[in-house]
């Protein structure tokens, strides 16, 4: 069964993650616990014993870094199939490198004794195959992934293998052969070994010493480097010989640490962040969602507010202010308030469009709606009901006081001093007004009533207010 524990591609089988995820804390363990083993092999064997001369214990040794070599290959060759990091296919060809030719040096163990050099040599070729592979990885890391294309088959591969084998053979025709011999073909190994890890390590940390797997992978180039240094130190099987396995060994389960770390997190090296640079992206990503959740915040308050107003005079539109009449008639109820209602219609505006022209009408109703609201409380609420008509909604306003009001609106649209192209225009109003009271049920009641007025005022020779009947 394959499950997909993340968002990146190519879902890892349960089996595969659960042996990664398993050996993740085992190198964990591994890894805190390897100074501790040189401390206390040197401590047991330093003054008694010059060399350790352990077949069984070389051997399972090798098989042991052979078996996790393995292991660790195939998982950076999974995190390259998915992200085609190219620094990820020179890192595995590495690991390959290392397991074929590393093999052989646990292999010929017991020839040892007769066969020191062949036995040797494996060591240093191993580590300068995988040194340059790795600083191969180093060149080509942060280039752009390499397309599934131009990527290499299984038979590219394959070819790979085989080159190591080659390097197999070479390393047993130079141990045999008589006038190499002499040469110093081990230090020679071990020292492009330590300068081809220090050339990577440095290349890397100059390229991307912020990702914290490069950090890793740098960290692991040095003790490689370092090991080279105690194998050149050594000869077989004394104390510094044995110490060079474990530092070599060190940085090898780092080096692993990171390749399990990629494949559990974005299967690159390049894309694995650092906790800090997460915060900063976490950052500038909250930071970006809060100021378009206001641009949000804002387009949706101008919205509702296009909604709710008549776009040529800024007045409440209809429905917006049946909806303000409705409610203020529920508080009125509530709190036993009166409340007034001013039904409003401008006088032969039929003539102002006529002999003006529509602009100058749409003039007329701006210059009246802003006239008359100036001379309104800051709760009262002025409404476009239809073309010229409109309505004030007037809370807590007695009839007097309403009628008042009314007054004063149409006192002041007719003062206006309307001029439209150099021609002075009349404005002038007719008001009819409502205040609630028991013939009154619902707002409508009240609308309907201060519209009786309203055409009484239009009836009665227009520019006039006609009040509710005294109570
Ligand atoms: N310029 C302009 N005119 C409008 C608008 N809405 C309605 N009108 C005009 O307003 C006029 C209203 O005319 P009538 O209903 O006859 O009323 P009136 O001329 O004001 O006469 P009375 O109300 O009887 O005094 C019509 O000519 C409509 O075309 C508008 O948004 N802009």
């Amino acid at each position: 069964m394959s499950i997909s524990p993340h968002p990146y591609p190519n879902p890892a089988s349960a089996l595969t993650l659960r042996l990664t995820r398993l050996y993740e804390r085992g190198l964990l363990l591994a890894f805190s616990l390897s100074p501790l083993v040189a401390i206390l092999y040197l401590h047991h064997f330093q003054a008694d014993v010059p060399r350790f001369e352990h077949h069984v214990a070389h051997e399972l040794a090798i098989a042991l870094a052979i078996g996790v070599s393995a292991f660790v290959c195939y998982v950076t060759l999974r995190c390259y199939e998915s992200s085609g990091e190219a620094f990820l296919r020179w890192l595995t060809l590495g690991l390959i490198g290392f397991t074929v030719v590393y093999a052989p040096h646990g292999v010929l163990t017991r020839l040892s004794a007769h066969h020191l050099d062949w036995f040797l040599l494996y060591g240093p070729a191993s580590r300068f195959v995988m040194a340059a592979c790795l600083l191969r990885a180093a060149m080509l890391y942060g280039e752009a992934p390499e397309p599934r294309c131009a990527r290499p088959r299984a038979r590219q591969w394959a070819g790979w293998i085989g080159l190591f084998l080659g390097v197999d053979l070479v390393v047993a025709q130079l141990s045999f052969h008589p006038h190499l011999l002499p040469l110093p073909v081990r230090p020679v190994f071990e020292a492009c070994a330590i300068l081809f890890a220090l050339a990577a390590a440095g290349l890397l940390l100059r390229k991307g010493a912020s990702a914290p797997l490069i950090l890793v992978t740098a960290i692991a180039l040095g003790m490689f480097a370092q090991s080279s240094v105690a194998f050149m130190l050594s000869s077989a099987w004394d104390h510094i010989w044995w110490l060079a396995h474990a530092v070599f060994a060190s940085g090898f389960l780092l080096l692993s640490f990171g390749v399990v770390r990629a494949f559990h997190t974005t299967r690159a090296f390049s894309t694995v962040f650092s906790q800090e640079e997460m915060m900063r992206q976490l950052y500038v990503e909250k930071e970006r969602a809060e100021s378009a959740l206001a641009l949000l915040r804002q387009a949706n308050a101008d919205l509702r507010r296009l909604a709710a107003t008549d776009p040529l005079t800024g007045a409440s539109n209809r429905r917006q202010f049946m909806a303000t009449l409705a409610s203020e008639w529920a508080r009125a109820r509530r709190e036993r308030a009166p409340l007034a209602l001013l039904a409003l219609d401008i006088d032969h505006f039929k003539h102002i469009n006529d002999r003006h022209g529509h602009p100058a009408g749409d003039h007329a109703l701006k210059t009246f709606v802003s006239a008359a609201a100036g001379l309104l409380r800051p709760g009262d609420v002025i409404g476009r009901i239809g073309g010229e008509e409109f309505a004030i909604v007037l809370p807590g306003t007695q009839a007097a006081d309403a009628h008042g009001i009314a007054e004063r609106i149409r006192h002041g649209v007719e003062a206006l001093a309307l001029d439209i192209d150099g021609v002075p225009v009349a404005l002038t109003v007719s008001v009819g007004v409502a205040v609630s009271g028991p013939s009154c049920t619902e707002p409508g009641d009240l609308l309907k009533e201060a519209d009786r007025r309203l055409y009484e005022a239009k009836n009665a020779g227009r520019n006039r207010v006609c009040p509710p009947p005294p109570a």
